[in-house]
């Protein structure tokens, strides 16, 4: 598939101090990616490029195959912008405005009537038509932002922080909205909010000190940091029994977990009252002290055999998901699995994990590298340059 946005090797310097850094990736269309940074990362410098208002120092942009700064006026109109903040003007009417946009992008005279009554109701305008800008809520005003972004059809739309700002109820339409407009658009969303991008996104890019850091879709985040796959269990077997099953099985390795770190076992029967009761007299709580609190009445066995429950920790080998594999591992033992939690690391975790790096000194030998798994070796010297 042809790529709509091709951003090649772009570098932004602002007099002597660095915008961004060498950025090279392309989108296809019909994607919705994230674009993700810190305060200062670089988003706004590599959107105002995309979108023409901001020549590169170095690179070039080019959309649906065109030069962005070669060819200004043709590939705009390919482009919808919806800025941080949204230029528009406070005394002109929601109406005004739509037909001030659609003449600015050249949508033909013809169809500006429809194209503004398809925005207003498309957008939830309706009713505001005649009403003045200055007099539209925050949310509205993003809403008419949007309709304005949208006006001529075009093939890319960048979203700077469209959320910002907003209201929790205002968020979640002007989410809804995005998301349909990625039905029919190939949309570039910068954000600080995480979750949004879980929730609208199939890709990332996270930038961070003007270079990018990872390109891939958030199920790939977590092996793009060399992340394994985790989860912790609580079965119905004694330790023994459990590790025999367990031990020999090659895909992950199992550590027990002890009654004082687990919290479901602390808080249910009655003999975990006993357990977080030696537990605050400061007693060890090995694997066999689960098994003997947690256990079946003494019938003068080894209380490891007698345990009823036990939790233990599994770390696979890489971020391969290992669940199903370990359900029929254990139910084939005719052990049954109470509990099965994933402990793997949190978007914002990782998020954190790529954006805290020392300052570095940029030179041109530094180019990135964020080839599969697309991360520029995140926490290392490499990577944080
Ligand atoms: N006009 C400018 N002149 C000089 N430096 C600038 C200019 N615009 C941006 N910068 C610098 O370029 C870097 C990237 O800024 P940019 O605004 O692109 O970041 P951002 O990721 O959009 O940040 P935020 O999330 O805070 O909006 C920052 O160090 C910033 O200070």
């Amino acid at each position: 598939m042809k790529d709509v946005l091709e951003v090649r090797q772009v570098s932004k310097v602002y007099e002597g101090q660095r915008g961004v850094h060498q950025l090279d990736f392309t989108m296809e269309r019909g994607e919705i990616v994230g674009f993700l940074g810190p305060n200062g990362a670089g988003k706004t410098t590599t959107m105002r490029m995309i979108t023409g208002y901001l020549h590169p120092t170095e690179g070039s942009v080019l959309v649906d195959g065109v030069s962005v700064h070669d060819q200004g006026r043709s590939v705009r109109s390919k482009i919808g912008y919806l800025p941080e903040t949204p230029p528009l003007y406070p005394d002109m009417t929601v109406q005004s405005y739509l037909k001030f946009v659609a003449n600015l992008r050249d949508v033909p005279a013809r169809e500006v009537k429809l194209r503004i009554s398809e925005m207003v109701s498309r957008l939830g305008l309706q009713g505001r038509e005649k009403q003045l800008v200055r007099g539209l809520s925050k949310g509205y005003k993003q809403r008419l932002g949007l309709a304005g972004a949208i006006i001529h059809k075009p093939d890319l739309l960048v979203l700077d922080e469209p959320t910002s700002g907003l209201d929790p109820n205002q968020i979640i339409e002007i989410r809804d909205l995005i998301r349909e407009l990625g039905e029919n658009h190939t949309v570039l969303l910068s954000t600080h909010i995480l979750p949004e991008v879980s929730t609208l996104c199939n890709r990332m890019l996270i930038i961070n000190q003007g270079r990018l850091v990872l390109d891939g879709s958030p199920q790939e985040l977590g092996s793009a940091v060399g992340e394994r796959f985790k989860v912790s269990l609580e079965v119905k077997a004694t330790e023994q029994q459990l590790l025999q099953v367990l031990n020999p099985w090659e895909k992950a390795k199992s550590e027990v977990i002890p009654l004082s770190s687990t919290s479901s076992l602390s808080s249910s029967s009655e003999g975990n009252t006993e357990a977080t009761a030696s537990e605050l007299a400061g007693e060890d709580h090995t694997a066999a002290s689960v098994a003997e609190t947690t256990g079946t009445p003494d019938t003068g066995e080894t209380a490891s055999h007698l345990a009823s429950t036990v939790h233990v920790r599994l770390t696979g080998e890489t971020s391969e998901d290992f669940r199903e594999e370990l359900f029929y591992l254990l139910s084939g033992a005719g052990l049954p699995i109470l509990e099965m939690k994933r402990e793997n690391l949190s978007l914002e975790q990782i998020f954190l994990k790529l954006t805290t790096s020392e300052p570095e000194n940029y030179d041109a030998a530094d180019a990135q590298d964020v080839s599969d798994p697309k991360v520029s070796n995140p926490g290392s010297e490499e990577g944080s340059q």
